[in-house]
């Protein structure tokens, strides 16, 4: 667990650093879109992505080349001052970065650079390959420091990627270890590599992770059904456990087949039932599919309505259709209704979607 006990919990870590959150605000952020900020062809498509995605997230760390480094922090620099709309207390989009891994040659430029530059404008900074909460305690002391120093009157928060074996085993106190931790992405290529899976694909399930069905009739050549199982179930249930108990927002992270949709749908529902509230995209197509997938669908909402409709005070026992409702099913449905509400304030075609329900 945390080494700062309760009374030091949410006091800045430097004199002079803005007063820690109490809350993680429940920004959106179905969709957290990652682009290479030193490739010109992305970095134009950015001003028109805002105000179309949730989250907009100028990636530093793996997948930029080792000789374009310093290019994507100075490209991030530019973007986050140049974009109307993008990051900050006012933006329409959130601004996040994904900072170099902590033993990396480039880590500490790139918070020295981005603070005081553009901290204003950067809402959530992303750490890979955490391992524990040293890792969280060493970004918070930084990150006090410099925010001080930059004069920032608004915390920056801080997001942990789950992508080592050490790291799940340590979920809890990654997630308790600062008042700035906003929530966890499942890093599944990363934590395949570090656990030694024997999956090579990003993200997903595996055809040859599998239930089969029993022998028919005792034939065991006879035809038996087969069902993929889902590689990362453990693995995302445990990180909505912790993210849960600590009030942070738990992500889905990377699906590599860009070309299959079908199957990144699938993955992102699994996880949006499991309680994640987004996801990464990393193509301009899965923004489309995310942002559905993380919205309630109208009939839940229907539903949920109902219920809520159905179940006055809020105690006691109802039937609908057919159906026990209680104070329990009740919860259940307000999560549906809080989430169309905070979705409804920020996209105004959903907002007519969901004002337009009939009971
Ligand atoms: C696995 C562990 C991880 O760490 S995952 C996170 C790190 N990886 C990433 O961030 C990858 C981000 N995505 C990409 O680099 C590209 O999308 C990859 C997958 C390489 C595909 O690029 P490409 O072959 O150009 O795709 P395409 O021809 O279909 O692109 C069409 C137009 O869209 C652009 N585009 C592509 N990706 C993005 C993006 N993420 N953000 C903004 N724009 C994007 C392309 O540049 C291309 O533009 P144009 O039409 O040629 O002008
Ligand atoms: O960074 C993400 C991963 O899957 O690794
Ligand atoms: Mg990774």
């Amino acid at each position: 667990m945390s080494h700062k006990s309760p009374k030091d919990f949410f006091a800045p870590l430097a004199v002079g650093a803005p007063a820690p959150l109490r809350e993680i605000p429940a920004r959106p952020s179905r969709a957290i879109h990652f682009f290479d900020p030193s490739n010109p062809k992305m970095v134009d498509k950015i001003p028109q992505m805002v105000g179309t995605v949730d989250v907009l997230l100028g990636n530093l760390e793996d997948a930029i080349k080792a000789d374009n480094k310093v290019a994507a922090r100075e490209g991030l620099v530019r973007i986050a001052q140049e974009t109307p709309g993008l990051g900050g207390a006012s933006g329409t989009t959130q601004l996040w970065t994904r900072i170099n891994s902590l033993d990396s040659p480039w880590v500490l430029d790139d918070l020295t650079t981005l603070v005081p530059a553009i901290g204003d404008r950067l809402d959530v900074i992303m750490v890979p390959k955490v391992q524990g909460a040293e890792d969280i305690h060493y970004v918070d002391r930084l990150l006090a420091q410099l925010e001080a120093k930059a004069g920032l009157t608004r915390p920056i928060l801080v997001h942990a990627i789950l992508e080592t074996a050490r790291g799940v085993a340590n979920v809890e106190e990654i997630c308790g270890a600062s008042p700035r931790m906003q929530g966890l992405s499942l890093g599944p290529a990363d934590l395949a590599a570090d656990r030694k899976m024997k999956t090579t694909r990003v993200g997903g399930g595996h055809p040859g992770y599998l239930v089969r069905e029993d022998p028919r009739d005792g034939d065991v050549t006879g035809p038996r059904a087969i069902f993929q199982q889902d590689l990362w179930h453990y693995t995302i249930a445990k990180m909505v456990d912790a993210c849960a108990t600590h009030g942070i927002y738990p992500y889905y992270g990377p699906f590599g087949d860009i070309a299959d949709v079908v199957a990144a749908e699938d993955q992102f529902r699994n996880a949006f039932l499991l309680g994640c509230v987004g996801t990464w995209s990393l193509h301009p197509k899965q923004i489309e599919i995310a942002n559905r997938v993380f919205s309630p669908s109208v009939e839940d909402i229907r539903h949920a309505r109902r219920v809520v409709a159905a179940m006055g005070d809020g105690t006691g026992a109802v039937m609908l259709d057919g159906k026990m409702e209680d104070d329990a099913s009740l919860k259940q449905c307000l999560v549906l209704v809080e989430l169309a509400e905070e979705l409804a304030a920020i996209d105004p075609s959903l907002k007519a979607l969901y004002d337009g329900i009939e009971l």
